[in-house]
């Protein structure tokens, strides 16, 4: 019999309420032995919880939740109890007590809901985004997976790809019957259709952009006022600042969350012939973080630009200059904050570009992979004839069935072609 798990699901305690969550054949009997009764599915209920001596542990709201309709597909109890540490740990130290209960490994109600078809592996990743989302955009994106919106652009390609699979194999009977051959110049051309429709969605931004932030770097000159400008973005003084060129050795990152848009700000001593070592190696980092750069911001003359096809080109010290600029850039000021403004605003439009829509749901690397694998297998159908089309469109539908983790396509491709087989 499968364990039941239980585990602190709400966060850092202390807390005003913590919830504790008990999954698997034996929740009811702990809610039971605890609560004295199981509540009525769905139905919050006040009880004092009571240790063996029948002691009191705390006043909680309980739920109990009837298989197969909760989150993990077993049957459920949470308790809502005070969020203090001892009254946690009491709680926790007396589930683990109930026969048949464990603690839960990390991810592992997660898991359960997976096994039992409560959401597949997109979902299953979006919410693991979800939890580790920091800004709205992240959250927005998130929450589009989580709620299953790839899930569901998956399954209406897999429906697709089974019918069009159904037809190949028609097709393969005829041929054994010596029949007139099916034309599949239709069938074929319903399969480019998808794989175009993939590869759309494979050359898309990724949703690793969003989870690790676009990466923008400030690169220039010594003494262009990188640093202060670096500074003066995120607003904090994280990186040093002097009168002395080649203040800056290392990169510096900082997460910067502008406007909901999730960045990496990346600060990086000023290029020029360097004078020590430990400045050479800080000016090679530099060069290729800027390369790496999905948003270059340059705060040197035009001409010493490096080729970088996002590149904001920034006049810094406007405050010092007036009106004798000659770089063509951005005016900004680190000291008095002039133009910061347009240069987030100029940054905010370039990332829209670079970022995945929000109202879509990116897929991540792992899922481009096997969405790739899905449209390669389909990638020589044009003259093939129909026993290698229907491989492909079988091999082509494992990869988004690994996509999705589920687990085996045959019991629905014999299903379906139960339904189909004409002539048989
Ligand atoms: N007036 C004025 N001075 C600035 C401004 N930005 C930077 N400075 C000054 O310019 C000097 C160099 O600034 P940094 O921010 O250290 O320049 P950097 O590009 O990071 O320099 P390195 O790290 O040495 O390459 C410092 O003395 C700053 O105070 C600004 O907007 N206005
Ligand atoms: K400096
Ligand atoms: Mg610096």
């Amino acid at each position: 019999m499968t364990d039941t798990i239980f585990a602190l699901s709400s966060g850092a305690l202390p807390a005003a309420i913590a919830v504790v969550r008990v999954s698997g054949p034996n929740a009811f009997l702990a809610c039971e032995r605890i609560a004295g009764m199981v509540p009525k599915s769905r139905q919050a209920t006040l009880r004092t919880l009571h240790d063996e001596e029948e002691q009191a542990v705390d006043r909680a709201l309980v739920l109990a939740f009837a298989a197969p309709a909760t989150v993990t597909g077993e049957p459920l109890v949470e308790f809502h109890c005070h969020g203090g540490r001892a009254v946690v740990s009491r709680l926790l130290s007396l589930l683990s007590q109930q026969p048949g209960l464990r603690d839960a490994e990390p991810g592992e109600f997660t898991r359960r809901a997976l096994l039992n078809g409560k959401l597949d592996l997109t979902q299953a990743e979006g919410l693991g985004e979800l939890l580790a989302a920091e800004t709205e955009w992240q959250r927005r994106a998130a929450l589009e997976s989580a709620g299953g919106a790839l899930s569901r652009e998956i399954e209406g390609w897999r429906e697709r790809l089974l019918l069009l699979a159904a037809q190949a194999e028609a097709a393969i009977d005829y041929v054994d019957e010596e029949e007139t051959a099916l034309d599949l110049t239709d069938l074929v051309q319903q399969a480019e259709e998808l794989r175009g429709e993939w590869r759309r969605r494979i050359d898309a931004p990724r949703s690793e952009l969003l989870s690790e932030g676009l990466r923008i770097v400030l690169a220039g000159p010594p003494n262009s006022g990188k640093s202060s400008l670096f500074n003066a973005l995120i607003g904090a003084e994280k990186a040093i600042v002097t009168a002395i060129p080649g203040t800056t050795r290392d990169l510096i990152e900082a997460r910067w969350d502008l406007s909901g848009i999730p960045t990496l700000l990346i600060d990086t001593a000023g290029l020029r012939e360097g004078t020590d070592e430990v400045e050479r190696i800080g000016i090679a980092r530099a060069e290729a973080a800027s390369m790496g750069a999905d948003i270059l911001l340059w705060l040197g003359a035009v001409q010493d630009a490096p080729a970088h096809p996002r590149t904001i080109l920034v006049s810094s010290k406007s405050d010092l200059r007036e009106g004798t600029d000659l770089s063509n850039g951005l005016r900004v000021s680190a000291k008095t904050g002039d133009g910061l403004d347009e240069l987030k605003a100029q940054i905010c439009t370039l990332a829209n570009e670079l970022l995945p829509p929000p109202n879509q749901a990116a897929l991540n690397r792992r899922q481009s992979e096997h969405l790739l694998d899905a449209a390669c297998a389909l990638e020589d159908i044009r003259n093939a004839d129909s026993i290698l089309i229907a491989e492909a469109l079988r091999s082509a539908l494992h990869s988004l069935d690994r996509l999705t983790g589920r687990q085996s396509v045959e019991d629905v491709l014999d299903a379906l072609f139960g339904r189909f087989c004409l002539g048989k």
